[in-house]
């Protein structure tokens, strides 16, 4: 049995959709990012998609399943800063971030810091857009959250963050990947090699027609059809060369930042199934 960490945004749908509810392998966690984050850590979950740079933090003890993860190559849409002064503006100022996301905090610190140039201070908040604007000069939201704030369009500036990233390094940039403790290779190899295989046919399923995703997204959250079919146009949820080299990039200026303790290596098994 695979206790599988389900991510509830619709960012991730066209991973979950089709991925069977009842199989005998499967139990299914809900939690947020930062959630799985923690349970993975902790040994409460066996594989989710979590946070990249959670991954950076314990790569020594968890590999990767290849072929699967939340990436874009520019705009993502839903990955926002909201700000009331530009970027260039923001020091000394306060930052909210969300306490759902690992990676797009410690990517929001990365822009400001290093392309921008200015050194806000953060601190972590839950609640939505109003809440954080009571307290800070700018507010970091993910996945849903952020995709209704900004179907709300607020009286200020709006940062995508995979947009900023690929200005400013011209990269890809990954936000979740599929990790498990590593020792699982060694202990339940078939159940690591049957769930990828589960995990890929589904997205196959949903990538080849979304319409359906985009459906139940339309239920969910509102908004048009087009609005979901251009959505989710900006998501690779595969592991492709250029997006190991964003995700290199991201852990490089992650411990140069001084965000990570160490360089990070990308352990990936099982072999790639397509
Ligand atoms: C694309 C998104 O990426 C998410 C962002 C994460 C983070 O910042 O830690 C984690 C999982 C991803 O699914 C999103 O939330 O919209």
């Amino acid at each position: 049995m695979i206790r599988i960490g389900h991510n509830p945004n619709t960012n991730m749908l066209p991973m979950f959709y089709y991925l069977p509810r009842n199989h005998p392998l499967l139990t299914w966690v809900t939690a947020e990012p930062a959630g799985h984050n923690a349970m993975l850590r902790d040994g409460r979950i066996d594989l989710a998609p979590i946070s990249s740079f959670s991954y950076g933090q314990h790569w020594r003890d968890y590999a990767v399943l290849p072929g699967l993860s939340v990436s874009t190559k520019g705009r993502v849409g839903s990955i926002l800063l909201f700000s009331k002064v530009p970027p260039e503006g923001l020091d000394g100022k306060r930052v909210a971030l969300t306490v759902n996301s690992a990676t797009s905090v410690n990517l929001t610190k990365i822009l400001l810091e290093r392309f921008y140039g200015v050194r806000p201070f953060y601190e972590a908040m839950s609640g939505g857009l109003e809440e954080m604007f009571a307290r800070a000069d700018a507010a970091l939201l993910i996945a849903d959250m952020a995709l209704e704030e900004a179907l709300k369009h607020p009286p200020c500036h709006i940062f995508d963050l995979g947009e900023q990233w690929r200005k400013w390094t011209g990269c890809a940039m990954s936000f979740a990947v599929w990790a498990y403790p590593r020792d699982l290779i060694l202990k339940r190899p078939q159940e690591i090699v049957e769930v990828h295989r589960l995990l890929i046919r589904a997205k196959q399923q949903a990538l080849s027609d979304m319409s359906s995703v985009v459906q139940t997204c339309v239920e969910m959250l509102g908004g048009e059809a087009d609005f979901w079919f251009d959505y989710f146009a900006q998501f690779h949820y595969t592991l492709d060369e250029e997006i190991i080299a964003g995700l290199e990039k991201y852990y490089a200026l992650c411990f140069e930042q001084g965000l990570l303790p160490s360089r990070v290596q990308l352990n990936l098994w099982p072999g790639p199934l397509v």
